[in-house]
């Protein structure tokens, strides 16, 4: 039974993952206060509405799409790097509306994913061991003892990032750069391939369609909503001093206000956690990592925690099992949440049981990302559940990460524009391919719903 929740009351549980050795608890004080002080990064009616969004994704009326780094940096800070993100999420959200025939959520793994758990907390290179980086809001990547000692002070430095990233998305979101008349200019970066051609093709279709309906006298004046996107933010809530400082008050309860959605990380997901502890008293939409390990029962307890008055948006369950598991871990997870009448959304992330290392590299073969990605709609379609969504490690630069891809990466190529600080992504190439992946079930999932019908 869990006692009242108050935005510290996960301090009273066993944490996880987080940073215990902060070397000056005043200092730690200090930038908390003053982060309880700094405006709002979202806004709760912003968060509310993410929620209603999700319920329609809940209802089987919408898709999810959930993506972006594994952990924004502070090198990597840059206008560029904002917009090949944001037009990379329009380019896929233009493939899976187009086949998917359903609205798109966007949310991004963005403004504010900064917070790294780790399988080991310490690493050792050339027979010297220093802790672990912990991502950048913690500690630094560089491999010297100075960098490793967690500094509270880069919270505030997150802080201010995320604020600056949110208002470039806003400004894209609504000032023109999503307009869909412009689809065609978002081919601009696509590199040669089979995706990118697709693409071509396809915005070349929606173009015509466009014209078509400016003829009849729909256009963007008309019709603002074809000029805008809505785009969401998330990260995994793993910093709790963080969050906590900035968890608001408002008439409703008690909103996170530093992105319109937090998910708990497979590692932190422990259900007398800390990290449990935060999430369900946030109203929020949250998110849940669902890994190998779990069976039904520990699954219905969380939701129990998470979502106990059933609230469909709420709660969105992220399968990431591995090519290889999922066909025995997944089935009879859906099958609980299904039978007992749970309103959750079920996504994948094919991307964090897939990882190996290759030539020193930690890596991911888009094969089994793919594979991961269509045994999920296959068991959703057979457990007569709504394949809701898919979460992806992905950026818009033409990064060799993962491997594979129709003009693949080699092993040999991984260390050429390997750049990401912590795990693989997939590059705009393979992500795109995978969108056209995903359009194409769902198309066919759609057939097969309409036939049966
Ligand atoms: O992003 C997720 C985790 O931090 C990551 O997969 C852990 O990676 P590690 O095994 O290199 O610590
Ligand atoms: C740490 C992550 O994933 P998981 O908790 O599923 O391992 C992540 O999404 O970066
Ligand atoms: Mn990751």
């Amino acid at each position: 039974m869990k006692g009242p929740w108050r935005p510290s009351s996960w301090r009273d549980h066993p944490v996880s993952h987080m940073p215990q050795d902060y070397p000056d608890a005043a200092e730690l004080a200090r930038v908390e206060a003053e982060l309880r002080t700094l405006p709002p990064l979202v806004f709760a009616e912003e968060a509310r509405t993410l929620t209603e969004r999700l319920a329609r994704v809940e209802a089987g009326e919408a898709f999810l799409l959930q993506g972006g780094d594994c952990a924004e940096s502070f090198k990597e800070f840059s206008a560029d790097n904002i917009r090949d993100a944001f037009r990379l999420m329009l380019q896929m959200a233009v493939v899976l509306t187009f086949a998917g025939g359903k609205p798109l959520v966007k949310v991004g793994r963005i403004a504010g994913q900064f917070a790294k758990p780790r399988s080991s907390a310490e690493e050792t290179v050339g027979g010297v061991t220093l802790p672990s980086y912990r991502g950048d809001i913690v500690n630094g990547t560089d491999f010297d003892a100075a960098s490793r000692v967690p500094d509270p002070d880069r919270m505030i430095r997150a802080y201010h990032q995320s604020s600056a990233t949110l208002n470039l998305l806003r400004a894209f979101a609504g000032g023109g750069f999503a307009d869909l008349y412009h689809v065609r200019d978002w081919t601009v970066g696509l590199t040669a391939g089979p995706a990118g051609d697709r693409y071509r093709e396809l915005s070349e279709k929606i173009s015509e369609a466009l014209d078509f309906m400016a003829a009849v006298g729909v256009t963007p004046q008309t019709h603002p909503e074809l000029s805008r996107v809505e785009m969401f933010t998330s990260h995994e809530a793993l910093l709790l001093n963080f969050e906590e400082a900035l968890t608001r008050r408002e008439h409703d309860g008690w909103f996170a206000a530093s992105a319109h959605m937090l998910w708990i990380g497979e590692r932190t997901r422990r259900l007398d956690g800390a990290h449990v502890e935060y999430a369900r008293g946030i109203r929020n939409p949250i998110g849940l990592k669902c890994g190998p390990t779990m069976e039904p029962d520990d699954l219905l307890r969380l939701i129990d925690v998470l979502n106990p008055d059933n609230r469909p948006g709420r709660l969105t369950l992220i399968g990431r099992f591995g090519a290889d598991k999922v066909g025995d871990r997944l089935p009879r997870l859906m099958a609980a949440t299904k039978a007992e009448g749970r309103r959750v959304i079920w996504s994948i992330d094919p991307m964090h049981g897939n990882t190996f290392s290759s030539n020193g590299y930690k890596t991911r073969p888009l094969d089994r990302i793919l594979s991961e990605v269509r045994s999920f709609i296959d068991i959703a379609a057979s457990e007569g559940v709504h394949a809701g969504g898919v979460h992806l490690e992905m950026t818009g630069q033409d990064v060799t990460e993962c491997l594979g891809g129709a003009r693949p990466v080699t092993p040999e190529d991984l260390s050429s524009r390997y750049h990401t600080h912590c795990d693989p992504r997939l590059n705009a190439a393979q992500a795109l391919e995978l969108a056209f992946l995903v359009a194409e079930n769902l198309k066919a999932g759609r057939r097969r719903a309409s036939q049966a019908a």
